[in-house]
């Protein structure tokens, strides 16, 4: 983890050089305004960092304020309070638009236009050549495995395939960052793994991802960092591998030994039962079972397998939020 980065709830981020950011926030927050009623806080105070080449995961529950940051980083909507930077220009810069691909939370598209239609206009907005601009569209749609249906109408789309349309208008200008709400609603098993392996190959090319998601198998696979949001407060950010190797461990214990677990099971920060009966237990902490472990691993060579160092990104996701509800509950007692 980068010094200063956050690990806790309320810990400061110490900034990162801004030539190394592609998404900077400082302090960022936003009160929706309602009509003779107190407003919404949708997002509180909220730093985070997202470095060039990353693929940086934007999670937290419903509400959480992960549309209203991305509305915010694309000068959708303004902040109330705090600043925004989007490679490295303030967030309203106009001239940065064209160097960023967008996705939008539930896009709407004109149902009478066929996809080759659409992805046109898009091109001409972002001023592609002419000349360039065919070439350029069979490459996104084949990209998302739409080539076949360039000449369909959109109204005849499938959420999954509208979802496809959506992420290649993002890729037509080759931008150097995506951001993109909630890419993987909608997506198959088969469309999630071609959007992996588009985010992936774009990586590649050098483009930095910004995306949120509530598919947290997937975020796990693909980001190499992520933040997590609870009611518009950062709970945590940084890369993922320091995050959920921090003395962790993941214990397998082989079916029909049900009878080792009582007493393991309490301490577990997650658990999960494979189809084969055999049960896997989440430790926040390697340290503190440590000993247990040893003895059972001498007494059922067999039965117990320790690997150090690996929480599942659910269980940590989970954890936080868990730790998160603890302290709010604590301090309206304090109260
Ligand atoms: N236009 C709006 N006017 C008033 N309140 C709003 C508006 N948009 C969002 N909110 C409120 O702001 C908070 C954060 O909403 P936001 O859409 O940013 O969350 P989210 O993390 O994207 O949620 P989800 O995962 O459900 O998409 C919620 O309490 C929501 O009700």
């Amino acid at each position: 983890m980068e010094m200063g980065e956050v690990t806790e709830q309320g810990a400061e981020q110490v900034s990162m050089d801004m030539e190394d950011a592609v998404i900077r926030t400082e302090n960022l927050s936003k009160t929706y305004k309602r009509w003779f009623r107190p407003g919404t806080c949708a997002l509180n105070d909220l730093t985070i960092t997202v470095p060039k080449g990353s693929i940086f995961g934007f999670l937290g529950p419903n509400g959480a304020g992960k549309t209203t940051t991305i509305k915010i980083l694309m000068d959708l909507i303004k902040c109330t309070a705090g600043k925004a930077y989007v490679l490295g220009k303030p967030s309203y810069d106009v001239d940065v638009k064209a160097k960023i691909g967008f996705l939008p939370d539930s896009p709407a598209f004109s149902p009478q236009l066929t996809a080759y239609e659409f992805l046109n206009i898009c091109a001409k907005l972002l001023r592609l050549p002419s000349e360039v601009r065919p070439g350029r569209i069979e490459e996104v749609l084949s990209d998302v495995k739409m080539a076949d249906h360039a000449r369909d109408k959109i109204g005849s789309f499938s959420r999954g395939m509208l979802q496809r349309v959506g992420v290649a208008q993002a890729l037509l200008n080759k931008p150097e960052l995506l951001i993109l709400d909630e890419p993987l609603l909608g997506l198959d098993p088969f469309g999630r793994q071609e959007f992996k392996n588009i985010i992936l190959s774009q990586r590649e090319r050098g483009t930095s991802v910004f995306f949120s998601s509530h598919i947290l198998s997937d975020v796990e696979e693909i980001c190499d960092r992520i933040a997590i949001l609870n009611k518009g407060r950062l709970l945590c950010t940084g890369r993922l591998d320091e995050l959920l190797s921090a003395n962790g461990a993941t214990v397998t214990i082989a079916p029909g030994h049900d009878d080792i677990l009582k007493d393991l099971i309490t301490t577990a920060s997650g658990t999960s039962r494979q189809p084969d009966g055999a049960w896997v237990l989440n430790f926040e902490h390697l340290e503190s079972v440590k000993p247990r472990l040893d003895e059972l691993a001498g007494s059922f060579p067999e039965a117990v397998k320790v690997s150090a160092g690996h929480e599942k990104l659910e269980d940590f996701f989970f954890r936080c939020l868990e730790n998160d509800r603890s302290k709010a509950a604590m301090d309206d007692e304090a109260k």
